[in-house]
């Protein structure tokens, strides 16, 4: 857990650590080097058109669900069913749960082809995700910059790195008082597959 690192100023703002977890090496690189090109030509990946301030807009990075297949989740106005759980996800979900006592029913799979992909600042706070979400993000390929937003004071913003085969525990109130983003990159540039893990709730 000592990856976390102030960016921009000196001030000594305080990002609350213990709202994370991080394990790097979670993954071996060479089976991170399997899962990267069976991933990338086997899930049914898809480019999101999601409602945003009612305009549609175009996710600039590709997207697939599993999961339990009773649950659904509400993204951005777009509803998503979930594929059933392969044993190769439900394996490491399983492996996520041993290592960390917590339990997941879903799996969010986001591939960023080049460093032209990306995420927007978002908090992962909606309603079916419950109050103080604990969610499990395993990084796969290209390591990205990892960053965090307050949200009362958004001069306030941390970052991280998040390497091949990392693990990183988001949890506490994470979701509800900091945004987080993966911005694009001209360095980072190669293929990027993150898992998030959540629980669904009804
Ligand atoms: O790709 C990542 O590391 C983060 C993805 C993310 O924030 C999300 O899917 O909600
Ligand atoms: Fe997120």
């Amino acid at each position: 857990m000592k990856q976390l690192s102030l960016f921009g100023s000196q001030e000594a703002l305080q990002f609350p650590e213990d709202l994370l977890e991080y394990y790097p090496g979670f993954i071996s690189p060479a089976e991170c080097t399997g899962l990267m090109r069976r991933w990338i030509t086997e899930v049914p990946w898809r480019q999101q058109v999601m409602q945003m301030y009612g305009k549609e807009v175009t996710a600039p990075r590709l997207m697939a669900w599993y999961g339990d297949t009773d649950k659904s989740y509400t993204f951005s106005g777009t509803r998503f069913e979930p594929y059933a759980w392969t044993a190769e996800l439900g394996g490491l979900k399983q492996q996520i749960e041993q290592k960390t006592g917590f339990t997941f029913n879903s799996v969010l799979l986001n591939y960023y082809r080049d460093g032209n992909d990306s995420v927007a600042w978002h908090g992962d706070n909606e309603d079916e995700l419950g109050r103080n979400p604990v969610i499990a993000s395993v990084s796969i390929g290209q390591e990205r910059r990892f960053e965090f937003r307050y949200r009362p004071d958004h001069s306030r913003k941390y970052g991280l790195t998040l390497e091949n085969g990392s693990l990183l525990i988001m949890k506490g109130d994470l979701q509800h008082t900091w945004e987080h983003r993966i911005p694009k990159s001209k360095t980072q540039n190669g293929p990027r597959i993150n898992l998030t893990f959540r629980t669904i709730r009804k």
